[in-house]
Parts: C-alpha cells; sequence; structure tokens
C-alpha cells in the first residue's frame, strides 16, 4: 500500500490530505502522476458547490500526465508515459491533483513523440480544445490560402493563447486578438497575435453589423458570441467552446439566414480518440506558451487568484 497526497474536495472545500492506493477510482491503469494543470474547469470546481463535481468527495485536476505503474490493458505497460484529459477526470473519478491516479485505460493517450510529460500539461485541456476548435475551422472550409480574418477571445488564457500558436503553425497569417484592457494588447502580440481588437468595439445590440471577420474561436460565450455573430463575413463560421463571459445567447436569426453563418460548438472532455490524437500531434509541434510551475501546497492560492489574475497557463508538478 503507498501513501500519497491528494487534493480533495469534500463539497464544501477542498483541502490537501494524506490517502492510499486504495482510496482510489476504479480503472486498468494504475498512474504516478507527475503533473496536472489549471484549467478555467478546475478554478470553477475549486468552488463550493458548484455544478462541475458530479460526486464527492472528489480528487479534483482535470488533466494528467505521468507514468504507468500497473496496467490491466494490453494497450499499456509499465513504463510507458501517457496524458490524459477530461472524461470523468476530477469529475465523477479522482484526478490530477495527486500523486496517484487510477484510470480506464481508454482515456489514456501515449505521450506524443517530442512531447515531455510536463509539456503536455502547458497545453492540456486548452490546447486540446483550441486544436479541436482549429479543425472544426478547417472542416468548415478554413484555408491559409484564403489568407482569412481570424479572431481569437480570451487570447491571454489558455485556450485563446495556445490557439495563437496553433494558427500561426498552421500558416494562418491574419491572427485577430480580443483584449479587455490596453496593456493587453504587447502581451498578446507577444503571443502570437498579429492584430488586436478591443472588447467593447465588437457592436452591441445589432442583428447584422459591418462584416469583419471570416473565422472566429470563441472561449467567451455570453454577449461576447452575440455582438460576433453578427459581425461575421458572408459564409463566416465561429467555433463556441467556452463561456468566461456568460451562459446566455440573446441572438437573431439574422446571421444565419442572410449571410450562411455557422455556430460550431466544440467540446473536449468527451472528444473521439481520432479527434484527440490529431489535435495532440498539432500540439506536439508547439513551442510551450508561457507558464508558472507550482505544486500541489500551492493549489488553493492559484484556484482562488484564476478568476481575477493569472498567468497564461500553470503546471502542477506533483514532486
Ligand atoms: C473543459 C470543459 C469546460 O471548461 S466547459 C465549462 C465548464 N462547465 C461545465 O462543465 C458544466 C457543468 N454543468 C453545469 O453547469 C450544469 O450541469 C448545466 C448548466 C450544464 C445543466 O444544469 P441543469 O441544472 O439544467 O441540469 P443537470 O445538472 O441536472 O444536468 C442535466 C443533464 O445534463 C447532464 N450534464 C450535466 N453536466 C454535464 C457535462 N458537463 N457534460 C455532459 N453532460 C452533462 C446531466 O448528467 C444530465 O443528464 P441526465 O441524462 O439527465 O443525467
Ligand atoms: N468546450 C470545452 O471542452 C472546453 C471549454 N473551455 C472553456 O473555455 C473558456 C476558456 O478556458 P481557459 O482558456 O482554460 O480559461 P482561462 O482562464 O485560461 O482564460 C480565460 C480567458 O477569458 C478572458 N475572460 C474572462 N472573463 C472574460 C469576460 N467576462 N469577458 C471577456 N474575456 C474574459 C480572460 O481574460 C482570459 O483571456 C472557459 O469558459 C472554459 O470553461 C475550456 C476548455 C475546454
Amino acid at each position: 500500500m503507498q501513501f500519497f497526497q491528494a487534493f480533495i474536495h469534500d463539497g464544501q472545500k477542498a483541502t490537501l490530505q494524506t490517502i492510499t492506493t486504495d482510496d482510489l477510482s476504479a480503472g486498468e491503469l494504475l498512474i504516478r502522476v507527475a503533473y496536472s494543470d489549471i484549467n478555467y474547469k478546475d478554478a470553477l470546481a475549486y468552488q463550493p458547490h458548484n455544478q462541475i463535481i458530479r460526486q464527492y468527495p472528489q480528487t479534483l485536476g482535470i488533466d494528467l500526465s505521468g507514468t504507468v505503474v500497473a496496467s490491466q490493458d494490453p494497450q499499456f505497460k509499465k513504463g510507458d508515459q501517457i496524458l490524459a484529459t477530461g472524461h470523468g477526470l476530477g469529475v465523477s473519478q479522482g484526478g490530477g491533483y495527486a500523486q496517484y491516479a487510477r484510470i480506464p485505460a481508454s482515456w489514456a493517450m501515449p505521450l506524443p513523440p517530442n512531447m515531455t510529460l510536463e509539456t503536455a500539461m502547458v497545453f492540456g485541456t486548452a490546447g486540446l480544445t483550441a486544436a479541436l476548435c482549429i479543425n472544426a475551422l478547417m472542416q468548415a472550409g478554413m484555408t491559409p490560402e484564403q489568407n482569412p480574418k481570424i479572431l481569437v477571445g480570451g487570447a491571454t488564457g489558455g485556450v485563446g493563447s495556445i490557439a495563437l500558436q496553433l494558427l500561426e503553425n498552421a500558416g494562418f497569417s491574419n491572427r485577430i486578438a480580443v483584449v479587455r484592457t490596453p496593456d493587453q494588447q504587447q502581451q498578446v502580440r507577444d503571443l502570437g497575435a498579429t492584430a488586436t481588437l478591443a472588447l467593447d468595439e465588437l457592436p452591441k445590440g445589432k442583428a447584422l453589423s459591418r462584416q469583419q471577420f471570416d473565422y472566429a474561436i470563441d472561449p467567451l460565450g455570453g454577449s461576447f458570441t452575440s455582438s460576433l455573430l453578427p459581425s461575421m463575413r458572408y459564409n463566416g463560421a465561429v467555433a463556441l467552446c467556452g463561456n468566461a463571459a456568460g451562459t446566455s445567447l440573446p441572438l437573431t436569426v439574422f446571421p444565419f439566414i442572410l449571410r450562411n453563418i455557422s455556430l460550431l460548438g466544440v467540446d473536449s472532455v468527451s472528444a473521439p480518440t481520432a479527434q484527440r490524437q490529431k489535435a495532440w500531434t498539432a500540439l506536439a509541434k508547439l513551442k510551450p506558451v508561457p507558464f508558472q510551475k507550482i505544486s500541489l501546497a500551492d493549489l488553493p492560492q492559484a484556484l482562488n487568484d484564476h478568476f481575477t489574475h493569472h498567468p497564461v497557463r500553470t503546471v502542477v508538478s506533483m514532486t
């Protein structure tokens, strides 16, 4: 029996506790976790009485990377390096904020070649989601040859910043980042934006506005999406993946029926394996975005701060 540290939510609060491998969830793979990370969803899950966690007590952390200690599945063997994101991690089954985790083999992916366990968590669910958004837009017709104007929301955060990097790598040269404050302009240019748009520059409350953007990656939702859709160019598409700015969508039908705009939903949590593999292959070609590294003991402060100020990405080291 192995004693180790895990960050566990009891419904009211989350604390660092000592548990054993006997306390872990069911699954074919026992993983010695090397790294996890902080996503927007982790910060939501840290709140008391949140709607993210489906079963208490729960070890938090929707992502993990690590090494297989024991496997009851022929696809994996002791010593393999893997990553896992989404599915039930930190929601219905023990997650990545622990030194060990037990997970179903179907949730694990071999670490892509040329990627370290640390880099995998610099990208994590945020990177996977960014890549899925871009793949969805390319499926909808987006190509570098069109030189499309692509708007990226939430660019100082995980999904948006990694989307900027992926777009640059894929040859898209017109990358416009949405900023909330003037001091974010230089930050998002350093992260890969070629131009910026202030959040309040999009006309509000209009059925249709001047056509400005061909494609958009939207981790914000809410009033942002409502004002974005009327500003999309004919045949444009928006990949909607988040709700950082809100969950309600006051809309008219006109962008859809008069400009042929597509609103594409993107989910990373239950994305099929083939889509994940394609996404991680693209992520493996990127340089890491800026990140801070913290320990399990630093989680309460970092999760508390997440909605007010945080580095682009945070990696959580288990050692
Ligand atoms: C990495 C991803 C992200 O960051 S996404 C943003 C994070 N947000 C969430 O994960 C959403 C968490 N869930 C909620 O906020 C709420 O459950 C809700 C607003 C989505 C719905 O709330 P409501 O009170 O209307 O319904 P229920 O909670 O009773 O759920 C109804 C039905 O939906 C299923 N469901 C709930 N959450 C999820 C989820 N995250 N993914 C997929 N399905 C979900 C739930 O099981 C219920 O289905 P049923 O078949 O009736 O059991
Ligand atoms: N569909 C999916 O599978 C996934 C969805 N998401 C969602 O995407 C969103 C972004 O996630 P992360 O990049 O991890 O978050 P993050 O916290 O790293 O970044 C959030 C970004 O949104 C901006 N922002 C926050 N509130 C805002 C507001 N009111 N108006 C305008 N901008 C605002 C921040 O400045 C930052 O740039 C979240 O809503 C998250 O739940 C994230 C990953 C997976």
